[in-house]
């Protein structure tokens, strides 16, 4: 007798061999109704978090006129009108920093370095290489254009723009904008926790001796580096045998410490597939089967009586947790984020491909852009979810609609690099 046999519902009162759309559905509800709280961090921990708060500008940008080279602050109108060298009286020096309070006259000019305020008077800075210094003169050899060389206050933003939204990831450039406004702190959304389980007696870890009928488990580094590569912290639990009240158990414990515990394998069919039977009895099944290749068996759960934590479990075929985890698992964590959806990518395919099955597929390939721009992508023919060396040789996902086709080289195809 088995000990537990994950028997499919005959009627599971949960959404049960679904289309992938409807389980994209499913993942986006579930992360609003468990939205995570902001917290505020110093600009020095923003980098990868999501903002929790638009950024309004209290301050304009640049703040006040100042000249974009090192140089000569002028007016124009005293130029040569045939643009012959023209002779102007140095005045005194405005340097980046405090604000000199110069008065720029008719005929006169003030030295001025990168980022200092521009004098008043003055509305055109000449650079340094095209003037020549004579005495207490100085005489400009290639005249400028009206303005040039000044930034304006403001021309960047102004008091009141929208200048960061919530939902938008931080990036070192939007972290030096928020700095740019004097901001120390930025409110962001707390980062999910997540513990992370591989499943099954088959497994044994890296580093240490297989016997007859192991395998090395690959699954837990591959999603502890997925995750890493979100900017997560996981914690990677021991490997659970399929033994239902070890699996019961930690679970539980996990499910009461963390935000997300994310399981591989033991989520299918089979007699040692314990996960389906104990999440449909203790806690509570949000989806089940996902009608997509690969990762089809996989189930997202909430904890109920195993905790207050999601469950996640990806099937536990490697190429199925890495295609499983880009595209619903890295959505999950990205709403509980109130991340705005990742854009797909557009490529077309560089051979042939004739798709038989029924699932949407995300196949994987590898994604270039020719010399004359054109995005394409090559599909990998190992497309088992066990030819982990194809996903490795590969860097994109291909998305191949439900249904079978012959798809023709140069067929455009939505692509999601990883
Ligand atoms: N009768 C059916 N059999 C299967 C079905 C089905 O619907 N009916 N679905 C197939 C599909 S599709 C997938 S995907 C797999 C998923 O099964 P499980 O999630 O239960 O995963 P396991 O059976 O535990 O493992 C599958 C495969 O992956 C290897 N594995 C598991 N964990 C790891 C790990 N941490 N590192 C490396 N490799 C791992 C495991 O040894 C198996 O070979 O089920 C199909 N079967
Ligand atoms: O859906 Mo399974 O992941 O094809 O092998």
């Amino acid at each position: 007798m088995p000990a537990s046999t994950a028997t499919e519902p005959q009627a599971p009162g949960f959404p049960f061999r679904i289309a992938f759309e409807e389980a994209v559905g499913i993942v986006d509800a579930v992360a609003a109704e468990r939205r995570l709280q902001p917290q505020t961090v110093s600009l020095s921990r923003a980098h990868g978090h999501i903002l929790a708060r638009d950024v309004v500008a209290t301050l304009a940008q640049p703040p006040f006129d100042n000249s974009a080279m090192d140089g000569f602050a002028f007016r124009h109108a005293d130029l040569a009108a045939d643009g012959s060298p023209t002779r102007l009286v140095l005045s005194g020096e405005q340097f980046a920093g405090p604000d000199a309070a110069l008065t720029v006259e008719a005929g006169h000019c003030v030295r001025i370095t990168t980022g200092a305020p521009l004098p008043a008077g003055a509305d055109t800075v000449v650079m340094k290489e095209n003037t020549t210094l004579d005495g207490d003169s100085v005489v400009v050899q290639v005249a400028p254009k009206p303005g040039q060389h000044v930034r304006r206050a403001g021309e960047d933003s102004n008091i009141g723009d929208v200048l960061l939204r919530a939902g938008d990831l931080l990036t070192p450039a939007r972290i030096g904008l928020a700095a740019s406004q004097g901001l120390a702190q930025l409110d962001v959304v707390r980062k999910p926790t997540v513990a992370v389980f591989a499943t099954g007696d088959e497994l044994v870890e890296p580093g240490t001796a297989l016997g007859p009928g192991q395998i090395y488990n690959s699954n837990r580094d591959q999603l502890m580096a997925l995750l890493r590569a979100e900017g997560l912290e996981p914690v990677a639990f021991p490997t659970l045998p399929d033994d239902a009240a070890q699996v019961t158990s930690a679970l539980r414990h996990a499910g009461e410490a963390f935000d997300l515990v994310l399981t591989c394998g033991g989520v299918s069919a089979g007699e040692k597939d314990l996960l389906p039977e104990l999440l449909q009895r203790r806690g509570r099944v949000r989806m089940w089967k996902v009608m997509m290749k690969p990762g089809m068996p996989l189930l997202l759960a909430e904890g109920d009586t195993l905790g207050p934590a999601l469950f996640l479990c990806l099937p536990g075929n490697p190429v199925s947790v890495l295609a499983t985890w880009l595209v619903l698992g890295r959505r999950l964590v990205d709403g509980l984020q109130g991340r705005q959806p990742r854009p797909l990518r557009r490529a077309r395919l560089a051979s042939d491909w004739g798709k038989k099955h029924e699932r949407l597929e995300f196949l994987r390939g590898r994604w270039w852009i020719d010399e004359t721009g054109i995005s394409w992508v090559e599909p990998n023919p190992a497309d088992g979810s066990h030819r982990m060396q194809a996903a490795a040789d590969s860097d994109a996902l291909i998305v191949l609609a439900a249904g079978p086709r012959d798809y023709a080289v140069g067929t455009p195809v939505d692509v999601l690099p990883y």
